[in-house]
């Protein structure tokens, strides 16, 4: 749940801006002064979107737009009071965000920025087409207070702010939930995500349409501070550009960056604008572009990360760094499997592949592959480079469809499921090439896995929590997995993994780039895990540590199996010696 003490900076910085507000009675000041929040709440819901979820959308003005043209025309034609017609239009940006956002999400990074600077333009031309040039909102003397026309312009300001603090408070809420969560780690690694059990397409379908709600809102909001809407004003390039340029300079994917950018750069560009605007034409354009540029030169992620990351170094130099892991829950390997183990590989069948392929062009990566994995078991599968063993995990936890074939989970066929699908029936997976979302935490990064299992916010972050200990971790939990080691990092992916308490694990090179005695740690750990009842599948090359490890071997070359059974056997496979193992090997078990 939300810390209650989290709301309290932007509680008292709205307090503190409203009562500098309420002291000034330039009425031009004081429109720039309800523009800062107006902004704010733009770049705000920019960053609920691109901020989190990483797709970086230029056409936000198309939200904004529909938001302040429903405003007007509401009032207009059917006389709607705006305390109604705002609301509305915050509906009908969410309607418009889900109808964007459906066919848009199937593109991914420029080409969905690009998609997306589309939309404004088109609604722009259709409006200017309609003949709705320059829309004047009526004057209503008889009944100000209903049609939001109010004598005193700090009441704007006020209400601007009251819309801005909801709106932080809301991004709060969401940043620390199962929905924030889940947009970082899409923003962080949507493969990741998925096979965390993370549905993406619904999470970004829900961040755009409560995105586009509040752009609308503000937008409506707009046309009743400024009482006249053109579609340049609202559609046009500035305006998708102005939520951008906010967030950005601020920092995106915090509630402060938007609010530090605009208050920042907003009153900049309208004084400018209003001393030197005749003399230099469009230099509000200029500012904004200005600001982009100094951000990307000097603090490429906004102000508010740099400032962070500044204060972050210098209590980290402080601090004596304290070894960052506590060793490996049981950190002696066992050399032996353990007594408990023995026959796992007669158990109960939770996994049963059948004449699994897959074919990319003319090239069979997995070809007519077949084996079953038993309760309890760790199967290790192994071959040279390039033998399929990747590419046959994608086809298990759902990353790729299968040519043909069967993937059989608990005798279910899931076989083309979406990752996320798989990950529910029980599948976890890790990947060879780690895919940490490195600006969260190693709890945050763990509770990413957990939310597949768990109801509520708490059964999540208690599940993660114990993940962590499991793999050894919890002295560091709180550090964020940028600052992690190679090992640090493979045990936060198994304790992901394992944090939605799967059934069937797939470890993919799990040791890859680790030292003895790390690689030691790490399968003391998978041991562990197995003791526990775990079911797992590992690909790995280190030999010496899977002999200790695996109660059976699937050996596959060229995407076939050439062989597959207990270690002692397949080890002195002639075959698997030629494909995989190498002479080296036969002296090595001489040995
Ligand atoms: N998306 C893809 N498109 C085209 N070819 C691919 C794709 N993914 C894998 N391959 C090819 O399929 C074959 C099997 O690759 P895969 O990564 O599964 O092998 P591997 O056994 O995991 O190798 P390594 O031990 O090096 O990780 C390789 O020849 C690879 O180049």
């Amino acid at each position: 749940m939300l810390r209650m003490r989290s709301f309290l900076p932007p509680l008292l910085f709205t307090l503190a801006y409203a009562g500098v507000s309420l002291g000034v009675t330039n009425s031009y000041y004081q429109l720039i002064l309800t523009l800062v929040p107006v902004w704010a709440v733009f770049g705000l819901s920019w960053n609920l979107l691109s901020g989190y979820t990483g797709l970086i959308s230029f056409g936000h003005a198309a939200f904004f737009g529909i938001g302040a043209y429903a405003t007007a025309l509401g009032q207009i034609y059917f006389n709607i009071s705006p305390w109604l017609l705002i609301p509305i239009a915050a509906m009908l940006g969410g309607i418009a965000g889900l109808l964007i956002g459906f066919p848009t999400f199937r593109l991914q990074g420029h080409y969905f920025a690009l998609a997306m600077l589309a939309y404004p333009l088109a609604i722009l031309y259709v409006f200017e087409w309609l003949g709705f040039q320059e829309v004047t909102l009526p004057i209503k003397r008889d009944a100000p207070i209903a049609y939001m026309q109010f004598a005193d312009p700090h009441i704007y300001t006020l209400l601007g702010l009251a819309i801005m603090l909801a709106t932080i408070v809301l991004t709060q809420v969401i940043e620390r939930s199962r929905f924030g969560i889940a947009l970082l780690a899409i923003k962080q690694n949507e493969a990741a995500a998925e096979a965390a059990g993370i549905n993406t397409l619904a999470w970004k379908l829900r961040a755009i349409m409560l995105s586009g709600a509040i752009a609308a809102a503000i937008g409506g909001f707009y046309a009743q501070v400024l009482l006249v809407v053109t579609p340049q004003s609202v559609f046009g390039m500035l305006v998708s550009a102005q939520a951008l340029t906010v967030a950005m300079f601020g920092g995106v994917g915090t509630v402060w960056g938007p609010v530090i950018g605009s208050v920042i750069l907003i009153p900049l560009a309208e004084i400018l604008h209003a001393e030197a605007g005749a003399r230099i034409p469009g230099i509000q354009g200029v500012i904004f572009g200005l600001a982009i540029v100094c951000v990307i030169l000097l603090a490429p992620e906004g102000l508010f990360w740099k400032l962070r990351d500044l204060l972050r170094k210098r209590t980290a130099s402080k601090a004596t760094v304290s070894d960052a892991t506590e060793t490996a829950a049981a950190a002696n390997v066992t050399a032996l499997k353990p007594a408990a183990r023995q026959g796992a590989a007669t158990g109960q069948v939770v996994l049963e592949v059948r004449n699994l392929s897959r074919s990319f062009g003319g090239l069979k990566a997995v070809q007519d592959v077949s084996f079953r994995l038993h309760k309890n078991e760790i199967l290790g599968i192994i071959g040279p480079n390039g033998a399929g063993k990747t590419t046959l995990f994608n086809l298990l936890n759902g990353f790729l469809k299968p040519s043909q074939g069967e993937v059989l989970i608990d005798g279910r066929d899931m076989s083309g499921q979406r990752p996320h699908v798989i990950c529910e029936a029980g599948v976890g997976r890790t990947f060879q090439v780690m895919r940490p979302f490195l600006r969260m935490s190693i709890l945050d990064n763990v509770v990413v896995g957990a939310y597949v299992r768990a109801r509520s916010d708490e059964e999540a972050r208690k599940m993660a929590a114990d993940a962590v200990v499991r793999v050894g971790l919890s002295a560091v939990a709180d550090r964020i997995a940028g600052e992690l080691s190679t090992k640090e990092l493979r045990l936060m992916e198994l304790a992901r993994a394992i944090a939605g308490r799967p059934r069937i694990l797939l470890l993919d090179e799990t040791l890859a780039g680790l030292g003895h005695s790390e690689a030691d740690e790490v399968v003391a750990v998978i041991q562990q895990l197995a003791r526990d009842g775990m079911t797992i599948a590992i690909i790995e090359h280190t030999m010496q540590a899977m002999v200790r490890l695996v109660d059976s071997f699937l050996v596959l070359d060229h995407g076939a199996v050439i062989t597959e059974g207990l270690p002692e056997v397949v080890t002195r496979d002639s075959r698997v010696i030629e494909a995989y193992l190498g002479k080296k090997w036969v002296g090595h078990v001489a040995n």
